[in-house]
């Protein structure tokens, strides 16, 4: 068997194609969703992904508001920052890149986010929102691998979902959103026991352990659906997965690439959220599409 690949990049492509249109009709009703990202420091991946930030927001006829701040900026600026932009009624969506420098603290700045313009899906009260199925904003990541799931016609009810990796940003929500969409789940990670024979039983398998080509072939069932978080930058400055992608291709049905995978719909989905949260705030109710 070889994979079927799938490629967030040209999913993307489709779904901003719509959100073109629907930010156009916002538009027309004197709504124009507006993006505020906020980045602390020089880093040089964190500086790409909030100019691709930039870039995607205003690609799609969105406002976009990038606001770069020095490395030793303190705690109590960026808060005060974050509360301005809570109250201001032309912001729609706030997003503070991380990770922060350590001398500030990640869930306080969280935490100050008003849920209601909290794009990224990390604030507490979002969290809850999608641990007890409401309607919220789902983190961009974990959204996007639902929406590529559902755009392939992959089956997860009934499925048996292993999470590799439990960070807040990935690991948890993908396998809450997971159990939300009636899987079963397992979550596994550098504890686990066994780990190839939990693995192996996984229909559909998400790989967020930061090592790359940690899953190989042998990881995988035949026919399963291979999703690759990771994100490495190896010595020869190339981009790869935590997957092994050549001998996972050959067990998996599906499987996602890196880079041109899960990465680019973290973007999307971004956008997809600040839309819906102009409309919120504006009393406008969701599209059904
Ligand atoms: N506040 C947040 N911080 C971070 C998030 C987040 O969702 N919210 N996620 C990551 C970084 N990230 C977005 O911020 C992100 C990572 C990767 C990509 C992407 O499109 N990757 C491309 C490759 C890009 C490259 O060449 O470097 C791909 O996989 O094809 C988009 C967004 C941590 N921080």
């Amino acid at each position: 068997m070889s994979a079927e690949i799938i490629y967030g990049r040209e999913l993307s492509n489709n779904i901003r194609e719509r959100m073109t249109d629907e930010v156009a009709e916002l538009k027309k009703l004197d709504v124009i969703p507006q993006l505020t990202v906020i980045i602390v420091g020089n880093d040089p991946a964190s500086l790409s992904y909030v100019r691709g930030k930039e870039k995607a927001s205003n690609s799609i006829g969105m406002d976009s508001n990038l606001i770069e701040l020095p490395e030793d900026t303190n705690q109590e600026k960026l808060l005060e920052l974050i509360h301005e932009l809570n109250v201001d009624p032309s912001v729609h969506g706030i997003l503070v890149q991380l990770p922060l420098p350590d001398h500030i603290n990640e869930d306080v700045v969280i935490e100050t986010i008003t849920p209601e313009k909290d794009v990224d899906g990390f604030h507490p009260v979002n969290i809850g929102r999608m641990m007890a199925e409401k309607d919220t904003f789902l983190p961009c990541t974990p959204l996007g691998i639902l929406t590529m799931l559902k755009e392939k016609n992959i089956t997860i009810e009934g499925k048996h979902a292993v999470v590799l990796g439990r960070s807040r940003i990935v690991g948890k929500p993908i396998g809450q959103i997971l159990l939300n969409e009636n899987a079963t789940v397992t979550y596994c990670h550098s504890r686990t026991h066994n780990l190839k024979e939990m693995t192996k039983q996984a229909d559909i398998l998400i790989v967020a352990v930061g090592k790359p080509g940690f899953v190989t072939g042998d990881y995988v069932k035949e026919g399963a659906t291979v999703i690759d978080v990771g994100i490495n930058r190896i010595d020869d400055g190339s981009l790869t997965g935590d997957v092994d992608f050549e001998s996972a291709k050959e067990h998996a049905a599906y499987i996602t690439p890196v880079p041109r995978g899960v990465g680019p719909m973290t973007i999307t989905m971004l956008l997809q959220n600040t839309i819906k949260a102009a409309r919120q705030l504006n009393e406008i109710s969701q599209r059904s599409s």
